[in-house]
């Protein structure tokens, strides 16, 4: 069979009405510029691009350099398209309206510029995730308070992960579709359509270093799957944590699994209320986890229905393989009910 390129995929879905031509360009200039960040985080040492950028973030965190370059590299990209309002990111505190100077349109686009930045200097998977909402009607000067949409309001969402290949996973609401970038010919070629997660799944994803710090259904969850063939779950479960979020989600999406990043005492402590970001990290990966037949909630929640109060809002997150994330969840609820 002829292989699809994401032009030709972009195009099929215009004609199936699922996106319209401004959406199917914006993700075009995405995919772009995540072209450019995958040739930046490739050339490593040899490009001056690893190490600490001497700044931090909004959040408090520090900068690593490649946070800094890939952060501007899709500014640059998206600021003249004529597809955007504005662009949010992890690495800025405001969201950054498109210049008078450049023509506009009506997305808001989100991003986390780099994900699993820790693992840039060490060679590991890294990756850039993203979601797309529309612009609110006669908002000419988009502020935060445009952004706070729920995750069901996202137009699409995607994340590239920059690894041993370099891939685009994507939705528009009508299935997660996974892309891989030939090199050569330096473009994304469709190579797994309709992505399916497992519904039951024997690996697990999570920081067992914060063990201490979980709440007591967490600590219960995790200690059944723990037990293995002589537990309640009768079975055994392997663990994966890889600590870039794009390259544990993409796992779950390519052999199954479960991800979770719970709130626990370490984090109330710094007054957080969560480590993960709801609206560039959380929601956009809720998205395609659910398309692709997988659940997503926050361990009382599901995470697409949240109503966001700040754009760098955190969330505990629980995805993956669906009767997983409802036993996780249905452990919280229940313990939540006793008190
Ligand atoms: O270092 P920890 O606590 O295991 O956290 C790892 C998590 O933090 C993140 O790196 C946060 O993302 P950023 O690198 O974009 O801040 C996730 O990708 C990953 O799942
Ligand atoms: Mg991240
Ligand atoms: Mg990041």
């Amino acid at each position: 069979m002829k292989p699809i390129s994401l032009i030709q995929f972009l195009i099929e879905e215009r004609r199936a009405g699922h996106i319209n031509a401004e959406l199917s360009l914006l993700i075009e200039v995405v995919a772009r510029a995540c072209k450019r960040i995958g040739v930046a985080t490739g050339k490593g040492a040899l490009g001056g691009v690893l190490g600490n950028a001497g700044t931090d973030n909004v959040q408090g965190e520090a900068q690593k350099k490649l946070d800094v370059i890939s952060n501007e590299i899709l500014l640059e990209a998206n600021a003249w398209g004529g597809q955007l309002a504005a662009c949010a990111s992890e690495e800025m505190e405001d969201p950054q309206p498109i210049p008078d100077m450049y023509p506009k349109g009506n997305h808001l686009l989100l991003f986390d510029p780099l994900d699993g930045s820790s693992n840039i200097d060490v060679n590991i998977s890294v990756g850039t995730i993203f979601s797309i909402l529309r612009c609110p009607d006669g908002v000419t000067e988009p502020k935060a308070e445009h952004f706070l949409q729920p995750g069901t309001a996202q137009l699409a969402a995607g994340y590239v992960v920059y690894g041993p290949s370099t891939l685009l996973v994507l939705t528009f609401g009508h299935g997660s579709h996974e892309f891989t970038l030939d090199r050569e010919v330096g473009s994304f070629v469709l190579t797994r359509r309709d992505i399916r997660i497992p519904e039951e799944t024997a690996e697990f994803a999570i920081n067992m270093s914060n063990q201490r710090h979980w709440e007591a259904p967490m600590q219960r969850y995790v200690g059944e799957l723990l037990a293995g063939r002589d537990g309640p779950r009768g079975k055994d479960f392997n663990m994966r944590w890889v600590a870039s979020m794009v390259a544990d989600v993409h796992r779950i999406l390519t052999r199954g699994g479960v991800f979770f990043y719970p709130l626990d005492a370490k984090l109330r402590a710094k007054g957080q209320s969560g480590k993960l970001r709801l609206m560039y990290e959380a929601n956009p990966m809720a998205f395609i986890v659910e398309q692709a037949g997988g659940a997503a909630s926050t361990g009382r929640e599901r995470i697409l229905d949240l109503q966001p109060t700040a754009l760098h809002q955190r969330v505990p997150v629980f995805l993956g393989s669906k009767k997983e994330i409802e036993l996780a969840t249905h452990y919280h609820v229940e313990a939540d009910a006793a008190v």
